[in-house]
């Protein structure tokens, strides 16, 4: 359950807490929220994720602020499938980031939420300025007989894998190590809008995705999966301009393959499997069709051999 607010922490009271932004829900992530599970199981208590709703960064410096990798509602689905039973975004304003590490612990975990217990991977801050660090809140922790479990976190290709490296691998359309370390396809969704309506008169379609509100891949072609409901189809996806049509507008145009409905208005998940190539200038539309024709032809066989993670 998503806990937004002040109010309505009765329910969860007195449980093992995680605190962190969890963008991504990435592996190392996962791998704390299996401690947290293990933890709160055996001594039969809730297991909750307390999040920053906004994330500090907004208030503090939000020039600095990078687009998110899911938002809180998604956040909260993913970890809720993965057992925790709680998750809070907790309210965040300037007198919240002023508390010092002690005053945090004190006012928000202890009085307020009843904790008992904590688990944090190894680079986990907390309080004013960041001041208080792991080795703080084990201290802080055995004095006031919590429990407290540090997870060490997980390695991919020999670099720790954050919601940093998995935004930096995004932007810059290497889909594949983000897949690795998110360990499930990177997703965006949206409304479908008007066009040009000139894909249609290309041979291609492309349902324009418009009003995403996390990061988007950097500019390029990509294969993946469009998800219209409940149907999952693979899908030719390019994010750019239309260099071929001197249109600099950037737009992220989605091809279904096997697919020929209208679905304007309507909702449309885009998973990312890997970037094909860059976007191009073509001399003219019979090149530019020949290349879709191809890109579609890669599409298709890319997704027919993808296999999910185990
Ligand atoms: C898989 C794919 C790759 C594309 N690659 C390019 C490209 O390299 N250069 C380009 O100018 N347009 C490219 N386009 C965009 C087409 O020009 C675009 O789909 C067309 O202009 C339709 O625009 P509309 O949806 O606004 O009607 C690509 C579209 C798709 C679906
Ligand atoms: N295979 C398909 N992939 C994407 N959109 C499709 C497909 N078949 C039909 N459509 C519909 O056609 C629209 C795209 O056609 P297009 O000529 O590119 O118009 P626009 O420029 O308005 O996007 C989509 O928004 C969708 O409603």
């Amino acid at each position: 359950m998503l806990i937004r607010g002040l109010n309505g922490f009765d329910a969860c009271l007195g449980g093992i807490l995680s605190i962190g932004n969890f963008d991504g829900v990435h592996r190392g992530h996962q791998l704390i929220i299996q401690t947290l599970i293990q933890q709160a199981r055996s001594q039969n208590l809730p297991a909750i994720v307390f999040t920053f709703d906004p994330h500090p960064i907004h208030l503090l410096r939000p020039e600095f602020a990078p687009p998110e990798l899911m938002g809180i509602e998604d956040r909260a689905a993913i970890l809720q499938s993965l057992g925790v039973d709680f998750v809070i975004a907790y309210p965040t304003d300037h007198a919240l980031l002023r508390l010092s590490p002690e005053e945090f612990f004190q006012q928000v975990l202890i009085d307020q939420l009843k904790v008992k217990g904590l688990v944090e991977g190894p680079n986990f801050y907390f309080g004013k300025d960041r001041s208080g660090d792991v080795s703080l809140l084990q201290q802080l922790c055995a004095r006031a007989g919590l429990s407290f479990e540090v997870v060490e976190p997980d390695i991919c290709d020999g670099r720790m894998i954050s919601s940093s490296e998995v935004r930096n691998a995004i932007q810059s359309g290497n889909l594949t190590p983000a897949t690795e370390m998110l360990g499930r396809l990177y997703q965006v969704k949206g409304t479908v809008v008007h066009g040009d309506e000139r894909g249609r008169l290309l041979g291609f379609p492309t349902a324009n995705l418009s009003e995403v509100s996390t990061l988007l891949p950097g500019e390029g072609v990509y294969c993946g999966f469009g998800i219209v409901g409940e149907d999952r189809y693979p899908a030719a996806i390019h994010i750019g301009t239309n260099p071929t049509f001197e249109k600099s507008e950037k737009k992220v145009e989605v091809y279904l393959i096997g697919f020929s409905e209208e679905i304007y208005d309507q909702n449309l998940k885009v998973e990312f499997l890997e970037k094909l190539r860059e976007t191009e200038t073509f001399s003219d539309v019979e090149t530019l069709k020949a290349q879709l024709a191809i890109d579609v032809e890669t599409a298709k066989k890319q997704v027919l051999e993808w296999k999910p993670a185990q």
